[in-house]
This record gives structure tokens, sequence and C-alpha cells, in this order.
């Protein structure tokens, strides 16, 4: 093992403060804690794992709309539950027990046995999770210093948010020389750039972490968007890799060379146009980077103040003046709220209204007893960290898969779907029993899932309904100088214009020119359809590893980290395979992708996001769904466990060492700005690019989303076979 640190974990605690509260105090611990994540963490405190009785454990029912709080367990299992859980407690506290060490294989197994329910496929990549575990499998158990390689293996990672720091962590573990760069000014991506009042996760705090650090004291259930760049900023310092990330240096081109087996990146920086070579390149340039604004007609004939979401002016005195929020998607949904009291006015444009889904605690911070369990129960945070990653395995999968057949559609997709529409609606139905105009606008006209669900604790009902708020859902029809007309008349006159608009998310690596192994640009082999097998590797570029890539995304299950996590291990165990065989590049076959996305997108035409009669970001400009990962964490843990050579062509290069790895030598190259120009994708606002998407279909005499898909997949091996025709040698 390579680490050097003692633990996996940045965040690992040797000691805890020692119990000393009196039963009483200890009985209302329990009552208001979460029970199968405190069994968990007493038991492996304790090494007494005997309490974990089939009986007792959480049975997991699915969850629809609220969640079933302690996985579901009856009453009488709770009741029980809490009285093992109360002698645990004593226990920790008259032996004083104030750390915990790493679990054997037998309690690892009855623990994890026991959270899972019968779900024993879940637990491999469970225990990639624990750190605890007596072989997390998660961190190199090797060092480059092992291998006998002819020239040293560099690599550049692209971006320094979430995604990045993850690959410079584990790539340094290694100890792989990795060059880091980022075009902003500092570290964090989405959590820096995004400042809007009202910033914060949509996901639960505790399954957005990485399995290396696992910050346990949170403030609140749904960080603050501060909260996460200071975790990103925090664990960046602790691994030394703030001061290593060239900032303000913007990826220009890379081209990949054939005959010396490396990419050749020119970057733009501070010290102007460079040119350097690597072994391998890390694109970890998020997704949700590249703002979108509509272009509306008369666009630049505005006045006032224009700031999109993820470009928020904090200098702009928004305060008693009157605003314009156009999009009601994620980001409008936390913006909104957080500004309707203090503006003049607001005026919301809605062309789709969000589903959302209730959660009381979005706003809350943790509850006392949370926040004492995790100063004084050894690991309890990562435990209950643990059990949020279970429950997320399957999330809420069951109510997003269409039934065929189902007469319920195009609002719903399966009896399931439709019972979660139900409950939403009642909900709905109350928060706007005094507004009922507001209620037919609030109730969204396509299935629960298709598009990201937000977290409903009653502001943003609130908002819509205050008397300074105004719902518009006439489409926009131009900006004028002083604001915005929509295409029924209305001219509405503000002194802001902020566009949630959502982000480019189909344009995978905007703005950036990959030339591979045949002259061919990754956008042009793309031809608007991003595809990557296994959402990492892509034909004809070799040593290319996406992360946040094509496919990647959970809708309704799943962590981001997991798979950003796991993407990075699986370019490094590549990258060992390398060193070991003594080659040079590994470039994923076509037949393979193909085989990948057959079985990937028939799943997505399953959900609710692929069906050909919703509209959504999720899928691209070709119809194909390009964000979405319809599995469950657990299926990518399989399919990212090994790299199986069968699906690369391994490649080695007649170059002699010494040729090569010439880091930053400044040749003045040009910069080629290439720009992906496929269609236009954004998340919180349908403003008709999937009309467009129809016409386009129509015009090529193609009405069927599967018939264009056949058509891009042929043009794509027609693009790879062409490719193979013109090289000539360097393959072995
Ligand atoms: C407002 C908002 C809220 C979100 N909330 C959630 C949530 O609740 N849960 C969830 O799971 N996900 C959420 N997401 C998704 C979020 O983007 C990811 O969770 C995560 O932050 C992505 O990290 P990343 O490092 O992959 O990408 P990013 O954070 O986007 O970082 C990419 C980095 O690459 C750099 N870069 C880009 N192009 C270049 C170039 N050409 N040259 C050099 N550098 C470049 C950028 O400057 C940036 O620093 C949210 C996204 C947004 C925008």
């Amino acid at each position: 093992m390579t680490t050097r640190y003692e633990h996996d974990d940045l965040y690992w605690q040797d000691e805890y403060e020692p119990i000393t509260e009196d039963d009483a105090f200890l009985r209302e611990i329990v009552a208001a804690s979460d029970l199968p994540s405190l069994l968990a963490a007493l038991a492996a405190v304790t090494g007494d794992t005997s309490a974990l009785t089939d009986d007792l454990q959480p049975p997991l029912t699915p969850v629809d709309t609220i969640g079933h709080p302690h996985g579901g367990m009856t009453a009488e299992q709770q009741e029980k539950a809490r009285a093992i859980a109360l002698a645990g407690l004593r226990r920790v506290r008259d032996e004083r027990l104030t750390s915990v060490g790493t679990l054997s294989e037998a309690q690892l197994g009855a623990i994890l046995g026991f959270l899972v329910a019968g779900h024993e496929e879940w637990i491999p990549s469970l225990t990639h999770e624990l750190d605890l575990a007596p072989d997390k499998g998660a961190a190199p158990d090797w060092h480059v210093d092992e291998f006998d390689t002819e020239r040293p293996f560099t690599v550049l990672v692209i971006g320094a948010g979430m995604s990045g720091i993850a690959a410079g962590f584990r790539f340094s573990q290694a100890g792989i020389p990795v060059t880091m760069i980022d075009e902003a000014h500092t570290l964090g991506g989405t959590w820096w750039k995004n400042r809007y009042p009202g910033v914060r996760l949509d996901t639960p705090t505790f399954g957005y972490s990485f399995s290396f650090a696992q910050r346990a004291d949170w403030p609140h259930q749904f960080a603050e968007g501060a909260e996460i760049e200071e975790y990103l900023l925090d664990i960046a310092q602790r691994t030394g890799l703030a001061d290593r990330v060239e900032f303000s240096t913007r990826f220009v081109r890379a081209a990949w060379l054939e005959e010396e087996q490396l990419w050749e990146v020119t970057t733009s920086g501070p010290q102007g146009e460079r040119t350097r070579r690597f072994s391998a390149i890390i694109t970890a340039v998020g997704q949700l980077d590249r703002p979108h604004i509509p272009d509306f007609p008369g666009r630049d004939s505005f006045r006032g103040v224009v700031m999109h979401s993820a470009e928020w002016d904090d200098a702009v005195a928004w305060q008693g003046k009157r605003v314009a929020v156009i999009g009601t998607g994620a980001s409008a949904y936390q913006i909104v709220p957080a500004m309707y009291r203090d503006v003049e006015s607001l005026v919301v444009f809605q062309r789709s209204a969000p589903w959302m889904l209730p959660a009381p605690s979005y706003h809350a911070e943790v509850t006392e007893a949370f926040a004492w369990l995790v100063r004084k129960l050894p690991h309890f945070g990562q435990w209950y960290r643990l059990w949020v990653t279970l429950l997320g395995i399957p999330g809420r999968l069951h109510t997003v898969t269409a039934e065929e057949g189902w007469p319920g559609v195009p609002v719903t997709i399966s009896a399931v779907n439709q019972r979660v529409r139900d409950d939403l609606i009642a909900r709905m139905t109350e928060q706007y029993a005094d507004r009922p105009e507001l209620l037919s606008i609030a109730i969204p006209s396509y299935p629960p899932g298709a598009k990201r669900m937000l977290r409903d604790n009653g502001v943003w009902a609130a908002a819509l309904k205050a008397p300074t708020t105004t719902v518009e859902t006439s489409p926009i029809s131009h900006l004028t100088e002083r604001g915005i007309v929509t295409e029924s008349g209305i001219e509405h006159e503000v002194d802001i214009i902020v566009y949630a608009t959502g982000f480019k998310a189909s344009d995978y690596l905007d703005g950036m020119e990959f030339v591979g192994r045949d002259g061919i640009e990754i956008h042009e082999y793309w031809r608007g359809d991003a595809r990557a097998y296994n959402g990492i590797t892509v034909p004809g570029f070799p040593n290319l590893f996406m992360l946040y890539g094509p496919n990647i995304v959970g809708v309704v299950s799943g962590s981001l980290h997991f798979m950003i996590e796991r993407s990075v291990e699986y370019a490094l165990k590549a990258v060992r395979e390398l060193l070991a065989s003594g080659a040079h590049a590994l470039e994923v076959t076509q037949e393979a992708l193909e085989r990948y996305l057959a079985w990937v997108d028939p799943q997505n035409r399953r959900m609710s996001w692929g069906q050909p009669f919703v509209h959504t970001w999720y899928q691209n400009a070709m119809g194909r769904v390009s964000q979405i990962w319809p599995f469950t964490n657990a299926e990518f843990w399989e399919v990212t466990e090994r790299v199986d050579l069968a699906d690369y062509e391994v490649l080695r290069s007649g170059a002699r060492a010494g040729q090569t790895g010439s880091m930053g030598t400044d040749t003045g190259a040009n910069a080629s700005g290439n720009q992906s120009d496929s269609a236009q994708t954004w998340d919180e606002v349908d403003s008709g690019q999937s009309d467009d998407i129809e016409n386009s279909l129509t015009a090529q005499g193609t009405s069927d989303r599967e018939t264009t898909r056949e058509i891009s997949r042929d043009e794509a091996v027609e693009a790879a076979e062409r490719a193979r025709i013109k090289r000539s040698g360097g393959t072995v």
C-alpha cells in the first residue's frame, strides 16, 4: 500500500470525546436517531455484532415519495433496536470506548450483511466506501517505482473541481507525476462559480463526499455551496494539491503523436501559450460548467443588469429592485426563495414546472442528537454516510421505470410512477389551497423523474404565492431595453434579469480540441452525440480518460462522488496495465463501446427521462440520453472493477526514451480554439430546442429516435473504420 496516510480517509479521527452523559440523556439521543446506522456504529466500536439479528434487519422497503425512516423498520423492530442501542451507548460510556479499529472480516460481514438486508451484491461497492474495512480497495495498492519503466509516465489533469481533486489525489498516491491545470483562478469548480443567493446541495450532504475524505461534522443536511467549496479547498490543502495547480491556465488543444505515443498539449496561461507532452490526459472539466443563455431576440438591447446563475456578481444590489428570473429548474428553485422577500417585484418565467420531493429538513441544520453522536460515537458520521450511500443504491429507480403498455402516458409511465404523481399533486394541492390558479401552473406535464427532482420544504410555493411575485408561463418573445416581452404581448419591465437557464450539458469537452490517432477531432467523431466506454474512454483517443463523462450521472439514485472516484480508479488500473506490460497506450475498441451502449441505451429508454414524449436536457440533440447512468452504483462498481484488455488495443511506440516527456517546453504553437457546435441544451428552460430536434429528424425523413440513434452509430463506426485504414504501424 502506497498511501502516505495510515487510513485512506483524510478525516480519520483516532480519538473521540468520551461519553459522560447519564442514561436519560442517552435515551433521548437514541429516540432522536437513525437506528440502522447507530446499530452499525455501536457494533463496530464494541466489536459485538451479536445483536444484529435477522429479525431486526431493516427491510429497505422501496421509497416512493417520502422516506421510510430507519430503512422501513417496523414499530416492533424499532423498539427492540432502541433498547439495543441504549445498551450499546451505555457500554461505550462505561468502558470509555473512544476509538475504533479496523474490523475483522467476520465483523465486516456481519454489519454489512445486516444493513443490506439480503442484497449481498451491494457489499463490494459498500466496502469501497468504508474505511474500517480490512481492504477498502479504493486506494492504489501499487507504486510507480515498482515498475521498471522505460520512460516516465506523466499525466495532465484538466480541471481542479471535485473530479480533478480526486484524480490528482489518487494518481499522486501511486507516485504518477501529475500536472493539474484550471482555467479558473481557484479550486472548486461548480462550488466557487455558483455563488447565487440560496446555492446549496439538492442531494443529501452525507452522500456527497469522497470515500477518502469522509468529513462527518457537516452543519447542514443539505450543505450550502460555500460549505462544499470549503470542503474541497480543505482536501486540496491536506493533500498538497492546492499548491500544485496551475491556475488561470486554459486547456486549448491536444494532438495524439502516433510515433511517440504521447499527447502533445497546448495550454494558455499567465506564461502565454505552452506546448507540453503527456502520456495520458484526464478531463475533469465537469458537465455543468458552461452556462447556456438562450438567444432571445433583442437579448443585447436590455439596458439593465444581466446575470447567469453561475456568473453571479456579488456587487449587484438586487434588494429593492424589479427582478426577472428566467427558468424554474434547480438553480432558480434556490434563487427565487432566497430573493423574493427582499425585492420590489419578482417575475418568474416558467416553461415547465419542476417535480419536487418532500424534504422537510432541506434548509435545516443537523440535529443536536446527530451532532452529539458525530462528536462522541467513534466513526458514527462515517456509518451514517455509508447508510445514506446504501439507501441511494436502489434510490427511487423503481418509480421511474416504464411499464410496457401503461395507459397513463404522457404524464406517467407506470403504476408506481402514477402513485408518486398523485402523492405529489396532493401535497401541492394543500400548498396552493389559497391560490388555486397557481396549482394548475405548478403541476408538471411530464412524468415524475423525467427531469431533476427538487427538494420541497414549502419554500417554493411560499415564494410563488408572495404578493410581489408573478409567475409568467407565456413563452418569451423578445427582450427590449426595459425588460421582457412575452408571446402573449405583456412587457415585464425589470431592473435585473437572472438567467437560471442551465448549462450546455450535452456539449462534452466544449471549447476543447482533441485530435486523436487518425487526425479526427473528438467532436467530429461524436457528431453531437458524446459517447464513452464506461463513460471514461473513447475509441481513437488512447490514454484519454474522462471524469463525469457521458452517461455517468444518476437522477434518482446513486452518488456522483462514487461514480467519479470509480472512474479515477479505472484510469489508474489502465495505467497500471501499461506500466506492468511496458506498453504505452490503451485505446478502447469501437466494438467494446458499441456493446456497452447496446446495454446502456435501451435501459435509458425504459426510464422516464428516456421516453420519446419527454423533452429533457438529459437527452442530447440526437435524442439519445447521453447524461444518465440508468443502473445502480453497484453495477458501475462491477463494470469498472477491472480493465479488460480484450476491450482495448494495446499500443507501443517506436520512439526511445528521452524523446518524450519534455514537460513545459514553450513552442509558441497556435491555439485553434475549436468549438463544438452541437445543438444547445439547457437544464432549466425548455425554449424550443426539442421542437428543433423533432424538425431536424423529420427533415432527415426519420421520425423515430431509434432510427436516429442507428444512423449516428453507423457514422461513428464509419469514422473509426476510416481511422483504422489511415493508420499505419504503431500497433502490436
Ligand atoms: C448549481 C449547481 C448545483 C449542483 N448541485 C448538485 C448536487 O446537489 N448534487 C450533485 O450530485 N451534483 C450537483 N451538481 C453537479 C456538480 O457540478 C457536481 O456535483 C460536481 O461539482 C462536478 O465536479 P467536477 O469537478 O466534475 O466539475 P466542475 O465542478 O464543473 O469543475 C470543472 C473545472 O474544470 C475547469 N475547466 C473547464 N474547462 C477547462 C479548460 N478548457 N481548461 C482548464 N480548465 C477548465 C473549470 O474551470 C472548473 O474548475 C450541481 C451543479 C451545479 C451547477
